[in-house]
């Protein structure tokens, strides 16, 4: 298994062209939040826009609405009962899954949309959904985020076993699309085609509702923008960035909440875009 280091920032995070505009830096689409779990997409739209993506549209819940724009006024909504096909597919990154409940029709709806040549990150109730209802996912440049509990219903791998490796490889091969995995915990492991990597950062100040969500968000933005760098390396990038700034807030911080994290991607993207080591 191979470390994780602030080197892949450094791959990643990229000065912007000068000539270029929103649509230069990539479409997201976010789908989720239940009027329950609303909280999950604002968390995943923070995320994308402050980790730089160039438009980001929530499909959620009405309710959902007022809350979003008051926080985030940067983004588009639209009611997530609506037929969605012809806005996933004017998207280059689909996110869904955050607070997306119970909602199979809309998580199956999604998958027969989306394009192969699409970036597809599946997050939260959308694993749980995968699970129990046992659906294949879609041809898309898949990115799944499962904590251990959502593996564990996905693959069928013990929390216990997932401490083999082996295991997790054998799991991920099983669900045919050989998605990139990002296998959440403490010490994250990321699933690639080519290797294993171990995020050696990061702390129990991040176990908080929502810290997902936010992973989610910020491999979205990075994946809409960054689209020089290979997915593996985006999504590296994106979960290295994610645990460095919660280090850095803990220095003076007992615990570091999700949307704290969004806040901070700007300065320290700036950071890594020009000092070149
Ligand atoms: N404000 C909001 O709207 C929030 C919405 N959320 C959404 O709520 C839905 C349910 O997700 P949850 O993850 O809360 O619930 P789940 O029931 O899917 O999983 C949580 C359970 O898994 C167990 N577990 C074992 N190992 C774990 C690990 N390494 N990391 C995390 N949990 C581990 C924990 O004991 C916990 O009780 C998701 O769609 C999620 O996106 C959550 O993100 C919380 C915040
Ligand atoms: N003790 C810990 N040490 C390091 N990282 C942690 C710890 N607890 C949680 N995290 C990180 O926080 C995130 C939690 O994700 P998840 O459980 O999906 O949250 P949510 O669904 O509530 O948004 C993951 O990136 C995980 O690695
Ligand atoms: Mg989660």
């Amino acid at each position: 298994m191979k470390q994780l280091s602030e080197k892949i920032l450094y791959q990643v995070i990229t000065p912007r062209p000068a000539q270029s505009h929103k649509g230069t830096f990539g479409r997201v689409l976010i789908i989720g939040g239940t009027a329950e779990f609303g909280g999950a997409v604002i968390m995943n739209a923070m995320a994308a826009v402050y980790a730089g993506a160039g438009l980001v549209t929530v499909a959620t819940d009405t309710a959902n609405f007022t809350a979003l724009h008051s926080h985030l006024p940067e983004a588009m909504v639209v009611d997530f009962n609506q037929d969605l096909t012809t806005l996933i597919q004017n998207n280059d990154v689909i996110l869904i899954g955050s607070g997306l409940g119970d909602r199979l029709d809309i998580l199956q709806a999604t998958f027969r949309a989306v394009f192969p040549k699409q970036i597809l990150i599946v997050d939260g109730s959308a694993l749980t959904l995968l699970a129990e209802n046992h659906i294949n996912l879609p041809h898309a440049r898949l990115v799944l985020t499962p904590h251990q509990m959502e593996w564990q219903r996905i693959t069928g791998i013990s929390i216990a076993q997932q401490a083999f490796e082996a295991f997790n490889v054998l799991g991920r091969d099983r669900l045919k699309q050989m998605p990139i995995v990002v296998l959440k915990q403490h010490h994250t492991q990321i699933y690639t085609s080519k290797d294993i990597y171990e995020l050696p950062i990061g702390g129990p100040y991040q176990a908080t509702g929502g810290m997902g969500d936010t992973l989610a968000g910020i491999i979205a933005g990075f994946a809409a923008q960054f689209f020089l760098a290979s997915l593996s390396d985006v999504v590296l990038a994106a979960v290295y960035s994610h645990s460095a700034i919660a280090d850095e807030l803990a220095k003076t911080q007992y615990i570091v909440l999700p949307t704290q994290i969004s806040q901070q991607l700007p300065k320290f993207m700036k950071h890594y875009a020009v000092t070149k080591p």
